[in-house]
């Protein structure tokens, strides 16, 4: 049964690579709890699993390729056994998706705005005036500067902080219960990384919105997570609250993490 105060509940969550001769596992059984609020950090090195992770939580692997096992429970539904369709519009809508590049994130020949619009309009009965007044407002949240010309403009003219932050307002203005951040501020510079980061945490903070950031610099973590887990090759070796992890770290790789971090602080 699931417990009203989590937002998500992962159990056995598996992934298998299929090959010519059989499988090979990607992710060893995963198990994952966020509570409503929370800012859960999933970390670790290139290629230790952390997007696979993310992937196989919201059905982005394809079928054919990989075999996914076990439970994921958003707000108490049950997501591995939903129809494709229903997933979808869960996608999106009741799960946002921060990716590392944002400039993946949006097609490069329509503008800021209509991209934005259709969103809105895919998920909600919106009219075009009301989805368009709304991402304004979303785009102002941010603090980016002038929305309205903002909205004209083609992806490739702004800069990686300004499209980083435009997919944080289209991610959150649904209202998501989960949003999972996967590796936000990796492309920026340190200002725009730390921007970046406090917008997302105002937006936490002002909505009670939960976010699964995943990111390979504990720097980062410190900052922003209440609870972490610590993924090697595929398998998560240590989970604990943000201050008991740094504070006493139980596993070696963790330390070594720990001991490569840079110094930044968020200053509040
Ligand atoms: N589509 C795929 N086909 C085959 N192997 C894959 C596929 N996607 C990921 N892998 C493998 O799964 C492992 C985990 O990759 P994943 O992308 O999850 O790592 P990561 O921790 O997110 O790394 P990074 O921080 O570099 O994004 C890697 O060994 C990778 O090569």
């Amino acid at each position: 049964m699931a417990d009203a105060a989590n937002v998500l509940e992962v159990r056995d969550l598996q992934v298998k690579l299929k090959t010519a001769n059989g499988s090979a596992p990607l992710l060893d059984p995963v198990q994952l709890t966020l509570k409503k609020g929370q800012v859960f950090g999933l970390v670790g090195e290139s290629g230790c699993g952390k997007t696979v992770t993310c992937n196989a939580l919201l059905r982005l692997l394809h079928p054919r390729r990989m075999e996914v096992s076990g439970s994921v429970c958003l707000n108490g539904l049950e997501l591995s056994t939903l129809p494709d369709e229903q997933m979808r519009r869960i996608r999106g809508k009741d799960v946002g998706f921060i990716m590392q590049n944002p400039m993946n994130a949006f097609t490069p020949v329509y503008t800021i705005g209509s991209q934005f619009v259709e969103t809105l309009r895919t998920h909600t009965q919106m009219s075009k005036a009301e989805a368009r007044e709304q991402a304004i407002a979303a785009l102002a949240d941010m603090n980016l500067p002038d929305p309205a010309k903002l909205m004209k403009r083609y992806p490739f003219q702004l800069s990686g902080g300004q499209l980083q932050r435009v997919m944080i307002a289209v991610s959150m203005c649904l209202r998501p219960a989960l949003v999972i951040a996967d590796e936000p501020t990796t492309a920026l510079d340190v200002v725009n990384q730390l921007n970046v980061l406090r917008e997302l945490d105002r937006l936490r903070k002002e909505h009670g919105t939960s976010i699964l950031l995943i990111s390979h610099d504990l720097g980062v973590i410190s900052q922003m997570a209440d609870e972490v887990a610590v993924m090697q090759k595929g398998r998560i070796i240590e989970q604990a609250d943000v201050y008991q992890l740094f504070d006493h770290p139980r596993h070696e790789y963790t330390r070594m993490l720990l001991n490569a971090r840079p110094r930044m602080t968020l200053g509040h």
